[in-house]
């Protein structure tokens, strides 16, 4: 069971800071949300914790320090992110993208298997180009190859963004099964409802500074309603 501890992140490109003194938890058997607008800096946020952007501050998997890691030795502790944009190799079949991503890995066939058996419509569409698929299956593929190696704790940056209801529901409930088989599982997206219900807690993300942390999934869309003006704060509706 993997306890993700995140102290005191700042991340600043030249004069400009994109996160400032970010500290949160990530339980495992959760998922937990980063809900904030475009720009708030959840993406440098969660690249600063899987180690692709450059920070400062504490990353701590069950009390072992990884911010010193870069992001290919952190995904051997267990990393694996999922980013904003899908990026696939799309002239390549979904088969050799997963086997792309298992070479990488230093993983075996059989990690391909167990993400195609995750996946059914992706084994239906295996000998397919990536380009070809339909978004929900590209985020699906994304998310195949990402969960290759088992990860411990996992980061999916605007998972939903731009799907139909049906793929977001299908996503939310393979995120929710992650969850319950001990994964951490960390997410962000500009709105909640985009998550549904499936987030049992989270963060309010605003210009670069997580300013609310809720234990109740209502009470973080209240919240988030309030950041952004949506609702009066006083009365909380
Ligand atoms: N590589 C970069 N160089 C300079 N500024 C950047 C860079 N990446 C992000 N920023 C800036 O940092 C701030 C936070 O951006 P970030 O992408 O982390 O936010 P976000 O909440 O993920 O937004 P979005 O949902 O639009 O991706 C923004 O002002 C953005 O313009």
């Amino acid at each position: 069971m993997t306890t993700l501890e995140v102290r005191d992140i700042c991340v600043r490109y030249g004069s400009a800071v994109a996160v400032h003194g970010a500290t949160f938890t990530a339980p495992s058997g959760t998922v937990t949300a980063v809900v904030g607008p475009n720009g708030a800096g959840k993406t440098s946020l969660f690249g600063a914790v899987y180690g692709s952007t450059r920070a400062t501050g504490s990353v701590t998997v069950d009390g072992r320090r990884v911010d010193n890691l870069p992001a290919a030795r952190r995904v051997r502790e267990g990393f694996a992110y999922v980013p904003q944009g899908r990026q696939l190799f799309m002239k390549m079949s979904v088969l050799e993208n997963l086997r792309v991503g298992a070479d990488l890995l230093g993983l075996g066939k059989d990690s391909v298997d167990s993400a195609l058996d995750r996946f059914p419509v992706l084994r239906e569409r295996a000998q397919s180009y990536a380009g070809v698929l339909s978004g929900g299956e590209q985020q699906m593929l994304v998310l195949g190859r990402a969960l290759l190696a088992t990860p411990k704790v996992l980061l999916l940056d605007e998972m939903t963004t731009g799907l139909a209801p049906k793929i977001v529901g299908q996503l939310r409930t393979l995120v929710t099964d992650l969850a319950a088989e001990g994964v951490t599982v960390l997410i962000a997206e500009p709105s909640l409802a985009a998550l549904g219900p499936i987030a049992a807690r989270g963060y309010v993300m605003q210009r670069g500074e997580l300013i609310v942390a809720c234990d109740d999934p209502a009470e973080l869309d209240t919240a988030y309603k309030q950041s952004m003006g949506v609702v009066d704060a006083a009365r909380g509706n």
